[in-house]
């Protein structure tokens, strides 16, 4: 296939970040602090700052019954069922279509009081990967989302403050075949989601805002995020 002009830093971020987050948690560095949890979610995150700007690096894991991976990773990649889940959006542009696997986003986000408000620009890239560790298991798929410049919406020439991220939604499909030899249906699937994600504020916010922020949005957008699939998806065939 051609390749287009973000190819080798897609490829080399995606084979990054998924290796980062099939690592347990125990194997990503010391420092992780367990700080949600809700049923099967557990969410981490590292007390990190550059430049006295608050980058915590989070990790959550989530196990959720009756959906697949690429189910999963479709909802959160296309862009138009966006607005249905991600609630802190104000505005989501398709800046390019790379390839059917590949978009360029600019998305406001709504202002958090005090701190201005935020936009980023990222490239999108959803991948289906070898199960290498389980051969006749189901595929791994996977969206990662990193920062990126766009020459027509340079940073920080408007109202908001250009934020910078990189993101990992990784989904393990797991079947767990009915005894009676019966067809699959979504009783007999799970997903275990792996959410990693490093978000640089972009200009100062005070560190105990952004963390309260932090704290408050990311459990509620997962589970937002995961209601979200299973709904769409509960009446509809499985999708592998
Ligand atoms: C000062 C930081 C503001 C801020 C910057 C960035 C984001 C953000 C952007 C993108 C993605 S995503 O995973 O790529 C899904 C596509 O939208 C997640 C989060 C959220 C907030 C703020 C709005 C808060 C928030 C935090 C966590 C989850 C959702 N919203």
């Amino acid at each position: 296939a051609i390749q287009h002009r973000l190819w080798p830093e897609v490829d080399r971020l995606v084979k990054q970040q998924v290796a980062m987050a099939r690592m347990g948690i125990g194997e990503c560095g010391t420092g992780w602090q367990l700080f949600a949890e809700d049923g099967e979610m557990k969410m981490y995150r590292r007390e990190e700052e550059v430049d006295g700007m608050v980058v915590d690096p989070l990790k959550a894991v989530h196990v959720v019954k009756g959906i697949t991976g690429h189910e999963v990773c479709d909802y959160f990649f296309n862009p138009k069922y966006r607005y249905d889940w991600e609630t802190t959006l104000e505005h989501m542009t398709v800046l390019e279509t790379i390839s059917d696997d590949t978009l360029v986003f600019l998305q406001t986000h709504k202002r958090i009081w005090p701190a201005s408000q935020r936009d980023v620009v990222f490239w999108s890239h959803m991948r289906k990967l070898p199960n290498d560790q389980d051969r006749d298991g189901p595929d791994i798929w996977t969206v990662v989302n990193n920062s990126t410049e766009s020459p027509e919406h340079p940073a920080n020439v408007g109202k908001c403050v250009r934020i910078y991220l990189t993101v990992c939604l990784l989904c393990q499909t797991r079947v767990h075949p009915p005894k009676d030899g019966a067809p699959i249906t979504r009783n007999n699937v799970s997903c275990k989601i792996t959410y990693c994600s490093v978000v640089n504020p972009g200009g100062w916010a005070p560190a105990s805002v952004l963390r309260a922020v932090y704290k408050r949005e990311y459990p509620k957008f997962l589970k937002r995020f995961t209601s979200y699939v299973i709904n769409q998806t509960k009446n509809k065939p499985l999708m592998f």
